[in-house]
């Protein structure tokens, strides 16, 4: 009998490691950026220690990885798997790039620092009641929460569909997002079934990895694992 919280279907939220302007604090939505040295080396520390056979992530029993078309992403899987798990995956179909990963798109915001934002907000006379909330107010000439809501539900609907006939380890059904600091926040909030809006304050550095399952292997009880318990090595 496989142990239960292994055999629970698990989503990892894997954000790409670091980028200049990660590093720097400023919103990266669209524009391309590698991986900075430091990003390359914490990817493949970070995907020593958690990406392969008996591991957190364990290839053999990933369903499907979605990956983000930004390059950064795309660099970070490329890193953090083997050549050969990477192949195996692919020649099974299980790796795909979405537009519904891509990362909120900031419009005129892109590549600014919040506090740039803030006052460009107000020159554009907004905020003049509260400060502005991303996950409330959206981004100007770029994506609303709605619409951000709108391509996550999309996805999770997509995921569960996958899940739900597999809730105790019947088939391999592990899932692995590789995309971005709001996205994946974003992407918490609504599988847990919270408004964009809703005041959860989530964190996630890059190189970071999240892991979101179910309780009580019920597909209608979507939950956050807040602490992991490491698998024995064997
Ligand atoms: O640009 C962001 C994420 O894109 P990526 O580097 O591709 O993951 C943003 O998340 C910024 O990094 C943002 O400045 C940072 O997340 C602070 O946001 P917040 O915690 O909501 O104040």
């Amino acid at each position: 009998m496989p142990d239960k919280d292994s055999s629970t279907p698990r989503v990892f939220l894997y954000r790409h490691g670091q980028t200049e302007w990660s590093k720097n604090g400023r919103y990266t939505g669209i524009t391309e950026l590698e991986l900075t040295q430091d990003g390359v080396n914490q990817v493949n520390a970070s995907g020593k220690m958690i990406v392969g056979s008996g591991r957190l992530i364990d290839p053999a029993k990933l369903a499907h990885v979605y990956i983000s078309p930004r390059r950064r992403a795309g660099q970070t899987f490329d890193i953090a798997f083997s050549d050969a798990d990477k192949q195996a995956l692919k020649d099974a179909q299980k790796v795909s790039e979405t537009d519904r990963l891509a990362e909120w798109d900031y419009g005129l915001y892109e590549g600014l620092l919040t506090k740039e934002i803030r006052a460009l907000r107000k020159e554009h006379g907004l905020d003049t009641e509260s400060e502005w909330d991303i996950w409330r107010d959206g981004c100007e000439n770029g994506e609303s929460a709605q619409e951000v809501t709108d391509r996550l539900d999309n996805l999770i609907q997509e995921i569960r569909a996958m899940h739900k006939d597999n809730m105790h380890g019947e088939n391999p059904s592990d899932i692995l997002l590789v995309a971005h600091g709001h996205l994946l926040r974003a992407f918490t909030k609504r599988w847990l079934g919270y408004p964009m809006e809703f005041p959860l304050s989530l964190m996630l550095d890059p190189g970071a990895v999240g892991v979101l399952s179910y309780q009580h292997h019920s597909i209608d009880e979507p939950a956050m694992l807040v602490g992991y318990g490491y698998p024995l090595q064997e």
